[in-house]
């Protein structure tokens, strides 16, 4: 696939399985927009789906499904509520070019399809990563989550 974020994301095709990762392309600002989710479509769960609703998922269909989690990330999917125009892809900090784009999946996710082994070697590893239903709610308070996840916790 070509790359569908020329100028703001750079996908790095790594051997092995899910080794592979975005970077920015470029720096971005805290709180400036990288892109709107215009190529998602519903899907089912899936390893690479982003959860907008309490039943609900899409596919990115687009480079955007190359990043990451990590337990202190640079980026969040922002979703509010259901027209996509509303969907995007933010900044959480200052982040300079080449720097890996990261979101906390439970950010988006209550229950994953594929859990995994967090590698991301931040001091804050919460470790085995399955979705915000398995992880403490005093440890979200720290993170951006959004409302359907709020909704689905309380
Ligand atoms: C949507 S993919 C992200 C891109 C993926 N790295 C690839 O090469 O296709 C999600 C999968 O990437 C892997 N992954 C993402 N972030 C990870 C992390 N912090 N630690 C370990 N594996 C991670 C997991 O296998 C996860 O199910």
């Amino acid at each position: 696939m070509s790359s569908t974020h020329s100028g703001l994301i750079r996908v790095v095709k790594c051997p092995g399985d899910y080794m592979s990762y975005a970077l920015a392309d470029k720096d971005f600002k805290k709180d400036e927009i990288i892109s709107y989710l215009d190529s998602a479509s519903y899907s089912e769960r899936a390893y690479t789906s982003v959860q907008v609703d309490s039943d609900k998922h899409i596919e990115l269909n687009c480079d955007l499904v190359y990043i990451n989690h990590s337990c202190e990330p640079n980026v969040a999917f922002v979703i509010n509520g259901q027209d996509k125009k509303n969907w995007f892809l933010k900044a959480l900090v200052d982040i300079k070019k080449d720097t890996p784009l990261e979101f906390f999946y439970p950010s988006t996710e209550w229950s994953m399809d594929q859990a995994f082994d967090c590698h991301c070697k931040k001091d804050n590893c919460l470790g085995f990563i399955k979705g915000a239903a398995f992880i403490n709610k005093e440890n979200l308070k720290n993170y951006f989550v959004n409302q359907h996840i709020l909704s689905l916790i309380n």
